[in-house]
């Protein structure tokens, strides 16, 4: 399939995709999308209310559904960290531009977040932090066309750094 100017973000929770895909799409002049509102939207009820109502599982499941059947060309799109684990889903978002993983430390994303157990985080009950930072990890790596440290890098310099590195992966058909 073509590829269209889109960019895709992924990481942790606290890692920044929400916030810094604003600032990317008004300077890549694109649109914006956060998953997460795609989701909340289809199900007419909040990500915690999705968990609470059921389970992690089922939230996992109908973040699968929405992000395989989404069609977002030209867009910045800021994914939910629970992305990965659904293989046709990133199969699609992959279709529509580069994957850039906004990788944070574990140390600097406990900074971040201080409602672990109540963020709506699509985690098994009494997964540590630990576990879930380990096992996300190898599947943003995974995921990965581009991938941007973030620690000691306030907005604007992560900012600089996604657009350095997205300027040097034109071709996609050199990836
Ligand atoms: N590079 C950064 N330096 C410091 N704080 C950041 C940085 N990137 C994001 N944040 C802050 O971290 C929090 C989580 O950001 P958010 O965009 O919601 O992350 P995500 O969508 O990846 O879960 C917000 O308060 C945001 O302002
Ligand atoms: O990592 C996760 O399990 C989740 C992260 C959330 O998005 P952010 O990564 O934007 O916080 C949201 O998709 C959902 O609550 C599950
Ligand atoms: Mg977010």
């Amino acid at each position: 399939m073509k590829k269209t100017r889109s960019v895709v973000l992924i990481g942790m929770p606290g890692a920044g995709k929400s916030t810094l895909g604003v600032l990317l799409a008004k300077e890549l002049a694109l649109d914006f999308v956060d998953t997460d509102m795609l989701i909340q939207l289809r199900e007419d009820r909040t990500l915690q209310e999705i968990i609470n109502g059921s389970d992690y599982l089922n939230l996992r499941r109908i973040e699968g559904e929405v992000i395989a059947a989404a069609h977002l060309p030209n867009h910045v799109i800021a994914t939910g960290g629970s992305v990965v684990y659904s293989e046709e889903g990133m199969a699609n978002l992959r279709s529509f531009g580069p994957i850039v993983f906004l990788n944070c430390s574990a140390e600097e994303l406990r900074r971040r977040i201080h409602n672990y157990e109540n963020r709506g985080i699509a985690k098994a009950p009494g997964q540590s932090f630990a576990e879930l930072f380990a096992e996300r990890q190898a599947l943003y790596r995974q995921y990965a066309d581009i991938t941007v440290d973030c620690d000691g890098r306030d907005l604007q310099q992560v900012l600089e750094c996604v657009l350095e590195e997205l300027e040097g992966d034109r071709d996609p058909g050199a990836r």
